[in-house]
């Protein structure tokens, strides 16, 4: 039986990997070296005995409440118990030779009774590891490639295939537990001062959240304090999860949540999607964060280096090209969500969008002032020869569909805004060896495809396929990119076509999985970046106040903790799917800077924050 909800969890990490911190203090997800590698702590696709580490008060009858300290991510949940109050202290500090999860026990009130328990299982769950106590007192476990050292001044001792402590905390004492990650060939990784570590990992996120600049790219933005808020958490969750050595973004940092609970909707999401990363780009440039954005151009360079015919939509940390899916047989799934998938298949989809998408952020780029880079236009000119035959194909489209392939018309959108793009960037910024004219009877060629081909007068809407009747949340993209005028009534019908088919209770699902042959059975959520679509879309035709109010809607699925998964299911009020999800928070992001500039040029106020508390109790 699983007893957490996916958004119990907070998210430490030291943007080269991640852990996932439940309610109870219980690290259940955490793959060690790369957000790519295998899990150590997989609890939360299974149970606790496939690996997790909990420190919490021993006895029942605790209340907890957490938060992270500022803008930074250090975790600290506080457990209020009958003898006292103690501050569970959670992060890992940026990487220096390994890798390190801190977690500091602080005394508040009274003295506390805690436990700790660490259940190691390498090999996502499978690997029960060899533990020995050095003369020093380290505790090191090691199994395969992988050694795991522990260090803490209370006592542990053997339980079981655990180690455990009973040790209490007075106030004003801490007790430190440091878990530090390396090869197993290598020797015993050296000791870290715990309290010095929360000091510098203290002061690197504060500096980096110190330096949003809401205005970086659209100046006069009128931003309500709890939507600033809520854009810097997004913002140093989408930081978390840029992989620092390459500047790779990952999608999210776990693999098979599930986008229905007991479904097989289960994907890995610890990859770089091209698509994903260029979004969250553009939310990084759009907040003043240009350093990410060249780290990300030039790990695209590298990634896609060779023939553009061999492009992919995704790659590794590194630029890694075989993603080979598979599935963990021996791991049950969140609440039985089965299967447990590793890899990912798409990697081989043709996706026209992603010509689009990259076009997009390297045009939005240079606006914003990114050095020139020579290798990313000659990357662009090559890109375009392949998109020049390649966007009259049927594809599997932004939603990857595992069904058969078809005329997107988002694909052939975005078809349109890659040649449009290039065309402008070429004109602004007098770059070299373009074929203009070519490249202008494309653009125009693709456009009047999609409006014969991708309309359709019955509905007065765009469809999802050419010759299909049903809808899709990507067309909400469509007035934002500028492929017509916001007055023009089929962008107007299009919007209204999606209220009316595609929102449950008020949330929005990217199209109904029952009608659209995605190739998978089951049920999904509605999917929270097409709801954040829907916000900037309101906006493009003057709707504000519905743009307010699904905006504050969304604001209120987020967890005590400011995050975010793909999907949200209205009807249970719970989330689905991976977590925390780039796209997801790019949504908001880009969903609070345009509603800022709205009602800055309206000269409109913004709302009050709806009142929202979440304590959770021990069982
Ligand atoms: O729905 C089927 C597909 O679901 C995943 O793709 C989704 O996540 C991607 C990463 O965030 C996103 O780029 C894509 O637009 C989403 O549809 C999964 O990764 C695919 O393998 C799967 O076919």
């Amino acid at each position: 039986m699983q007893k957490q909800r996916i958004e119990d969890y907070a998210l430490i990490g030291d943007c080269e990997t991640a852990a996932l911190v439940d309610r109870a203090g219980s690290i259940d997800w955490l793959c060690w070296p790369r957000f790519d590698s295998d899990a150590c702590f997989a609890a939360i696709l299974g149970t606790r005995e496939h690996g997790h580490w909990q420190i919490a008060p021993e006895r029942a009858g605790w209340s907890a409440s957490r938060r992270y300290r500022g803008n930074t991510l250090i975790l600290e949940t506080r457990f209020e118990t009958g003898d006292g109050v103690v501050t569970l202290i959670d992060f890992m500090p940026p990487r220096g030779n390994y890798s390190d999860v801190v977690r500091i026990v602080r005394g508040e009130a009274g003295a506390v009774r805690l436990r700790m328990d660490l259940t190691i299982r390498f090999g996502y769950g499978h690997t029960i590891p060899w533990v020995t106590r050095l003369e020093d007192g380290t505790l090191r476990a090691i199994a395969g490639p992988d050694m795991v050292v522990l260090r803490t001044p209370a006592e542990t001792h053997g339980e079981g295939m655990s180690t455990v402590s009973e040790f209490t905390v007075a106030a004003g004492e801490s007790i430190p537990f440091v878990l530090t990650y390396g090869p197993s060939h290598h020797p015993c990784p050296n000791p870290i001062d715990p309290f010095l570590a929360l000091e510098e990992t203290e002061s690197f996120w504060s500096d980096w959240a110190g330096h949003y600049d809401p205005d970086a790219l659209n100046g006069g933005m009128r931003l309500a304090p709890h939507w600033r808020d809520a854009v810097v958490r997004s913002l140093v969750t989408l930081k978390a999860l840029t992989y620092a050595p390459t500047g790779g973004i990952v999608a999210a940092a776990t693999t098979s949540l599930p986008e229905w609970p007991g479904g097989p909707r289960n994907w890995d999401y610890r990859y770089c999607w091209l698509r994903d990363s260029a979004m969250t780009l553009y939310a990084f440039m759009s907040s003043g964060y240009f350093e990410e954005a060249e780290a990300w151009r030039d790990w695209l360079v590298r990634a896609m280096a060779g023939s553009v015919d061999q492009m992919q939509i995704m790659f590794g940390l590194a630029g890694e090209r075989r993603l080979l899916e598979w599935k963990v047989e021996w791991l049950p799934g969140f609440e039985g969500s089965r299967p447990v998938r590793i890899g990912n298949a798409a990697a081989g989809q043709l996706q026209l969008d992603v010509f689009g998408e990259v076009m997009a952020l390297l045009h939005g780029a240079r606006h914003g002032g990114l050095r020139e880079s020579k290798e990313a236009w000659a990357l662009q000119r090559s890109m375009l020869d392949s998109l020049e035959s390649l966007w009259r194909e049927p594809d599997e489209g932004i939603w990857e569909v595992r069904g058969p392939s078809r005329h997107f018309t988002f694909s052939k959108v975005m078809a349109w805004v890659a040649f449009d793009r290039c065309i402008r960037s070429a004109e602004e910024f007098g770059l070299d060896d373009a074929p203009l004219d070519r490249w202008r009877e494309i653009r125009d060629e693709i456009h009047r495809d999609v409006c014969s081909r991708g309309y359709d007068p019955a509905q007065a809407a765009f469809v999802q396929s050419y010759g299909s009747p049903h809808l899709d949340a990507s067309l909400l993209l469509l007035p934002i990119l500028g492929f017509l005028p916001d007055d023009d009534p089929r962008i107007r019908g299009t919007i209204e076509a999606i209220e009316r088919e595609l929102l449950v209770d008020g949330f929005v699902l990217r199209y109904r999985p029952a009608e659209s042959v995605d190739g998978l059975p089951g049920d999904e959520g509605a999917f929270l970046a097409c709801s954040f679509w829907l916000v900037v879309a309101y906006l493009q035709v003057g709707r504000l106040d519905d743009a307010c109010a699904l905006f504050e809607r969304l604001l209120a699925i987020s967890n005590d903790v400011g995050l975010l998964a793909e999907e949200y299911d209205p009807r249970s009020g719970r989330q689905l799917g991976n977590f925390p999800q780039a796209f997801s928070h790019v949504g908001l992001v880009t969903a609070a800077h345009r509603l800022g500039q709205a009602l800055a040029s309206q000269r409109a106020e913004p709302p009050q924050p709806a009142a929202t508390a979440v304590h959770a109790r021990s069982p």
